[in-house]
Order: structure tokens, then sequence, then C-alpha cells
């Protein structure tokens, strides 16, 4: 742990559908954030000496049997406290105030009238729009605190006691419909609890290319680059830590886009000088997919696959370098691969989360990995990487990309992935790429799967004859961090333009569908 993740703030989760989001506003204060179960035990949070609690929604009642409470002794700790939602009806149950059920239930806008001359609501208009999810309400405030909002349904709709250090909101300041969320945040984090901004881009190089040269030492390191953002910055990071000491190694398992091969080999070396190796793994990848047609499958053993093309890349370094210096006999011991946060939460490494999906760089990876993993950007989110790599000095071009996943098209084809099918996905998503960006899209989406139905046909009619072809799905995302997103509202005329050129121009495909589903309940990939 780097000294910039020493005292962090800990997000207690109740079950909430966004804690990560808190984590994440929170760091958008320059403050290192993290997010624990809130079963877990007072004397543990306390061993990570975190210099603030938040405690998050969650959608049990507090006064039902069984429902999550505040971990006990973790209240008396002395550790400055901000409740929301959940967590501030928990809190006020623990302080000896009432919560219940009013009837008054409030979502979404809402209007709330706080009190200006408080700790959170200082320098803010006393008129709110906040936003608001909640069935029970706060009947009594704990003995000792000062109420400094209501509501129309809600009288008490936040208190606070600034001696003790416990603050609360019924409402949920880290959504943006919010209108004054993040000042709320930044206050409880300022004002509240004490704590200063540290958590910059600047500072979180400097930590981490001091944490990758303490990992590394002498060895020899490869890098699994995609091109991508997250790989990019990662293998610039490692770059300016122990440079000469890197390989990067590009994958091509015959599962990327168009054009995708060269750009990596001829743009990105160009404008990085990394030293990079290009493994040809089309074959391998195919033969070990052939017959898979689950989901959860695919992704193992593209994840295996992976790993064990980089086991040979590296065998293969090693024997080109030998004998040039004795100092290059050194086996690889390392390899780079640009995690994320939402990455390992999402394959069931975050604090008390359900698999969804095993990322291949996370849960996808096999036992028996020979590497050990250097993962410097692992607890941080896209923006966050997005923000160093500007400030390494990364071409916009890459830190701005759209995310393309490391399965790629074979987790974009809902069945078996064979040559066939991937020549007509990459024909249909060359297409939709080139008319998003024709019409100025791409910084207005997160991204575009094209996706296709491989095990599904329907009836069409093309020149006047009968066609029976597969459909392809096209699914254009908003998002700030992929954890949440929302289906994107193109204009028809550019959904026009991409259905008749892929109906026109890509054999087998005769219909093009648009996914409207946001996430959750669907994710971005179909698979
Ligand atoms: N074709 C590939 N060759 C080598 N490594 C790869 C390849 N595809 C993915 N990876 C590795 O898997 C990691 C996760 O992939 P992921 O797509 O999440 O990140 P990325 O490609 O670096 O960035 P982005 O999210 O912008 O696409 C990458 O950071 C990289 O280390
Ligand atoms: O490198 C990756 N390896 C994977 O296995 C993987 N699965 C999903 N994604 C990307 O993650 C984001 C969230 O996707 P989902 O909503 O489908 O989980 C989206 O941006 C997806 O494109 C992956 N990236
Ligand atoms: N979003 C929440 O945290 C809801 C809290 C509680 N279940 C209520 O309805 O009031
Ligand atoms: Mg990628």
């Amino acid at each position: 742990m780097s000294a910039l993740q020493e005292n962090p703030v800990l997000v207690v989760d109740f079950g909430a559908q966004y804690a990560q989001l808190i984590a994440r506003r929170v760091r958008e204060a320059d403050v290192y954030s993290e997010v624990v179960p809130h079963d877990m035990p007072a004397a543990e949070v306390l061993a990570k000496r975190p210099a603030a609690l938040i405690l998050s929604g969650g959608p049990s009642s507090v006064y039902v049997e069984g429902a999550p409470r505040l971990a006990e002794g973790l209240l008396e700790a002395g550790v400055p406290v901000l409740g929301i939602c959940y967590g501030f009806q928990a809190m006020t149950q623990a302080l000896g105030g009432e919560v219940a059920k009013t009837g008054q239930r409030e979502y979404g806008h809402t209007a709330a009238r706080v009190v200006t001359d408080s700790v959170l609501f200082a320098e803010q208009p006393a008129d709110q729009s906040v936003w608001m999810s909640h069935g029970d309400s706060v009947t009594r405030a704990p003995e000792g605190t000062t109420v400094t909002a209501s509501t129309e349904g809600t009288p008490v709709a936040a208190f606070e006691d600034h001696e003790r250090r416990v603050y609360g909101v019924q409402w949920h300041p880290e959504v943006l419909h919010s209108a004054q969320g993040q000042q709320v945040l930044e206050r409880f984090l300022r004002q509240g609890a004490g704590i200063e901004g540290r958590w910059t881009p600047g500072h979180v190089i400097d930590e981490l290319v001091e944490g990758i040269r303490a990992q590394v030492g002498e060895g020899r390191v490869i890098c699994a680059l995609s091109g991508g953002v997250d790989s990019s910055v990662a293998a610039a990071l490692v770059q300016k830590a122990v440079g000469d000491q890197l390989t990067c190694v590009f994958v091509d398992h015959g599962l990327l886009r168009a054009g995708e091969r060269e750009q990596v080999e001829t743009d990105f070396v160009a404008a990085t000088g990394v030293d990079l190796v290009t493994v040809d793994a089309v074959d391998q990848f195919l033969d070990a997919l052939a017959g898979q047609t689950d989901p959860e499958t695919k992704r193992k053993i593209i994840g295996r696959e992976f790993i064990r093309t980089f086991e040979q890349a590296a065998r293969d370094i090693v024997a080109g370098r030998a004998g040039e210096n004795a100092d290059d006999e050194h086996p690889v011991k390392w390899l780079v691969q640009g995690t994320l946060y939402p990455d390992v939460v999402e394959s069931g490494g975050g604090a008390g989360t359900a698999t969804i999906k095993s990322h291949h760089n996370v849960g996808g990876l096999p036992d028996d990995l020979q590497f050990g993993l250097v993962e410097p950007l692992r607890m941080l989110f896209k923006d966050e990487v997005r923000a160093i790599g500007r400030e390494l000095g990364v071409p916009e071009a890459i830190v701005a990309r759209q995310p393309f996943p490391g399965p790629g098209l074979g987790i974009r084809i809902i069945g078996e992935v064979t040559a066939d099918r991937l020549e007509t996905l990459r024909a249909a998503d060359a297409i939709a790429r080139e008319e998003l960006t024709a019409a100025g899209l791409d910084d207005t989406i997160w991204q575009c799967p094209v996706v296709l139905l491989a095990d599904v046909r329907s009836v069409g009619v093309q020149g006047d004859g009968r066609t029976y072809g597969h459909p392809i799905v096209l699914r254009p995302v908003s998002s700030e961090d992929a954890m949440t997103a929302d289906w994107t509202r193109l204009p028809y005329e550019v959904l026009e333009r991409i259905s008749t050129r892929i109906t026109n121009e890509v054999d087998e495909v005769n219909r093009v569908v648009l996914d409207v589903t946001s996430k959750p309940p669907g994710t971005i990939e179909w698979e």
C-alpha cells in the first residue's frame, strides 16, 4: 500500500447499488477511498486506519429483524462519519434516535431546505434539489444532533453533531441529480473530517512509479499491451519506472477489430517508442474456443490462452536476448496488466460483491500462473487512469479511446466463435464505427459494442429473393465508469445509415436491431 492510500475514506457498503460511486466521488475530491462490506468487524475496519467512514444506502429497513447493522464499536471509535440514506438511518438507530415507515415515500428529485450555517451546507443555497430514494424516515434525530435539512415529506432529512463529528443525509449526494451533492461530500471531507486532498494525478504517479520499482527490482518485465487506454497507461508507468527492463507484448488472438493490429504496431509504437513484440495466436485461440457457447467458459478459455501466450512470449524474449548480455538471461518474472478497479469488482474480487462476469485479466486467469502480476491501476477508475495518462504525456488519441474488451469479438458473437462468424462481425463493426466517427459521435458515447446473434436467424427479403440471415445488435452506451450505463439516444439518421450499410454490405446479415437497455439490468457486453 502506498502512502497516499494510508488513512483511506472507507465506504461501508450496506448493499447499495452504487457504493463504488461514492468512492469515486470521494476520489474526485482528491481523497483516496475504498469500499468495505458492512459486516466487516469494527477492529478490521479500524485496522485500516480510516480518516473517515461513509455509510452507504441499502435496500433493507433498519427496524426489520436481521437488517444489516453498523459493526459494534464503529461509531464509538472517534472516526468522522457520514451516513447516506440507509446509512443515515442505521446511524440514527445506533445513536438512539428513531426510524419508522411514515408513509411519506420520496423518489427522485425532491426539494430540500437546508440550514446554511451548518458544516455540510455552508456556502450553498438554502433551497436545493436533492435525489431521494427512500420509504423509511428518521422520525427523531439522536440526542445531541442538530437537524440541518428538511423536505415536505421528511422533517429530519439531515443532521449533524460537529463535536462528535457525525453527519448524515437522507438523500444521495453521490448522484449527479443532487445539485450540490459533490459540495456536500467535500464539506464533509474537508470541514467535517479535516482531510486534505492529496490524491492528485501527479502524486499518484510518483507513488505508483515508486511502488513498481520496489515490486520488480532488477527483474525483466513484460506488459500485456492491447493499445487500449488501461494497458497503454500501465505501460507508460512501467516504462517510467524501469524502462529498459520492459518489453510489451501484443497478442493477435483473431478476436480483434478491423485495423487494430496495424494501429498498435505502427501508431502506438511511433507515439510511445516502447519495445513491442506482436504474437500471432489466431489458430491457438480459435482451436481452444471451438464448440464453446457458454459465456463464462469462453471467457475462462480466453483468459487461459492469453497467459499461455505471454508465457511463450516470455520464453522467446529471453531466448532471443540470451548471450547479448548476461543480465538478460533472467527469466521474465513479471507480467504487467492494465487491470482497473471495476474489472476487479465485476469479477467478484470487490467487497462482498457477486461475480457478474469473469474479466479475462482477473477472474479468467488460470490457477497455475507463472508470473507475478504488476497491476498499478488495480485500484483506479477509468477517469483517473485517463488523467494519469495525460499527465504522463500519453497521446490524446490513446487516452481518449473508447474501451474495447480483451476477449474482443469473442464475447460479441453469441454462440460458437468461428473464423467465418468473426469475419461477418468484423465487417459490421467496422461500418458502425466508421459511421459513428463520421457523425462526430465518438466523444458522446462511451462505447458501442456490435453483437452478432450467430444462433438466431430471421427471414428477410433482398433483391426480390428470400434471405434467412443473422441479426446484428447495436449497443451504444453512455457511462462514467462502466459500472452503470444508459443506452445512448443516437440520431435516427445515423442509425439508418448504419443499418442500411450493414445489411447491404455484409453477407449473412439481414437485420439490424438496437439495444435499449440500461446497466443495470443489462451489462454493456452481451456475454
Ligand atoms: N490483445 C491483447 N494483447 C495483449 N494484452 C491484452 C490484449 N487485450 C487485452 N490485454 C490485456 O488485458 C488488460 C485488460 O483489457 P482491457 O480491455 O480492460 O484494457 P485496455 O485494452 O488496456 O484498455 P481499454 O479498457 O481502453 O480497452 C489490458 O490492460 C491488457 O493488459
Ligand atoms: O478487458 C476486458 N476484459 C473483459 O473480460 C471484459 N468484459 C467486459 N469488459 C469491458 O468492461 C466494461 C463493462 O462491461 P460489462 O458491463 O459488460 O461488464 C465495458 O467497457 C466492457 O467492454 C471487459 N474488458
Ligand atoms: N436507498 C436507501 O438507502 C433506502 C433505505 C431504506 N430502505 C428506505 O427505504 O428508506
Ligand atoms: Mg481493451
